[in-house]
């Protein structure tokens, strides 16, 4: 039995005993937790540690791709596809970022869910319950996100994560891993978007953007070009590494090797504006949304406290940068981000009090269009 979300769990499947019993599925999993069944037992994040207390983040499920190809299952088509996303999520903020610039609000709807992220994972608003920027979900009725996946899916057993790309038309989930519904937004919607021109995965610069994204990274064990190496998790993913660490030993492991990457990031964008020269690329939205989060929220919740992120000149600039960015600032709500991580925590934040600081003000001018014109 262990002690998950205020309750004793006890396994009740064959398979999840073998979680815990089985050598060869411990080693697999890397997962010291007994889940009850799915249905009952919402698994979240914060329980996925591994026999050393290390933090250690699931493969996302649904991998369909969307084609440009007419005869395609899955072809881009306008208003056929809509995003699940939480405002406050780092993963889910990609997509929102990627639909806004390319100019694709109008062709694929979207749904915020609620910022506080119980027990039974993210839910959507109730009819008249108001709540900035959410909505009740009006495309498959769903009170909760996790209704939506055991809709496609009655025997699902991994997490409930947002962001997830819908297809009104197939009546199912076509992905829910960000990295690949960025790169679907930026490719295949071209012909309905309203910035075709717009290129954040451009052919001369996929090496480069993939080097940074290993090093930016949380792509873990599902990475797209398959380079899967556990470097590949040291900032966006590094964060959570240490917010959810359960021994001092996995926590200072992982502080110390985020605050390295922060290191190395800060000089590469001491020499260019943006992660791979004068454009923006996808590598660019990656880092944003961890920076965008960092002094609000992961220096206090997940103690990142080595540096503040206004101590580094250029990451800070570079946040300033990405956020004036037309569209950019509209995708950010600090109200979702404090909210969902200081009171979706129990275990580190018992009484969810959402500190009223720090004042951060992201429209300051940062003259990094100058440095580097
Ligand atoms: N690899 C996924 C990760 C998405 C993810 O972990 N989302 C978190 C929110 S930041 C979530 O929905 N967690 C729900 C849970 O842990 O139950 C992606 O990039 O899309």
């Amino acid at each position: 039995m262990t002690f998950v979300h205020g309750m004793w769990s006890i396994p009740l499947k064959k398979n999840c005993v073998r979680l815990v019993i089985g050598k060869r599925c411990l080693k697999r999993t890397h997962s010291l937790n007994i889940f009850m069944d799915s249905k009952q037992q919402h698994k979240a994040a914060l329980d996925d540690v591994n026999q050393k207390g290390h933090f250690v983040r699931r493969e996302s499920q649904f991998r369909n791709w969307i084609s440009r190809e007419k005869i395609a299952d899955f072809a881009a088509e306008p208003c056929r596809y809509h995003l699940y996303v939480s405002l406050a999520c780092p993963w889910a903020h990609r997509t929102l970022i990627v639909r806004k610039l390319k100019g694709l609000e109008p062709v694929i709807g979207c749904t915020v869910v609620h910022y506080h992220m119980d027990s039974m994972g993210w839910r959507f608003i109730e009819p008249g319950e108001k709540v900035p920027f959410c909505t009740p979900d009006e495309i498959n009725g769903a009170k909760r996100l996790r209704d939506i996946y055991f809709q496609v899916d009655p025997g699902y057993d991994g997490r409930f994560t947002v962001p997830l790309l819908w297809d009104k038309k197939r009546k199912t989930i076509v992905n829910n891993e960000s990295a690949e519904i960025i790169r679907m937004l930026n490719s295949e919607f071209n012909e309905f978007a309203e910035n075709p021109a717009l290129d954040l995965y451009p052919a001369e610069l996929t090496s480069k953007i993939d080097a940074i994204n290993g090093v930016i990274y949380e792509v873990g064990c599902f990475s797209l070009d398959e380079k899967s190496t556990e470097e590949l998790q040291n900032v966006n993913n590094g964060v959570y590494k240490a917010g959810f660490a359960r021994t001092q030993e996995a926590y200072e492991e992982a502080v110390t090797t985020l605050f390295h990457e922060l290191e190395h990031l800060e000089q590469i964008l001491s020499k260019s504006r943006y992660l791979c020269g004068n454009q923006v690329t996808e590598a660019d939205i990656r880092l944003f949304t961890t920076l965008i989060r960092f002094d609000a929220v992961y220096q206090y919740h997940f103690k990142c406290n080595l540096r503040p992120l206004y101590s580094f000149p250029n990451l800070h600039g570079f946040t300033l940068d990405m956020y004036q960015l037309p569209g950019v600032k509209e995708t950010v709500s600090f109200e979702h981000i404090k909210k969902h991580y200081y009171m979706s925590h129990p275990t580190i934040n018992p009484f969810g009090i959402v500190p009223m600081g720090p004042k951060l003000d992201f429209s300051v001018s940062h003259n990094r269009d100058t440095q580097f014109s």
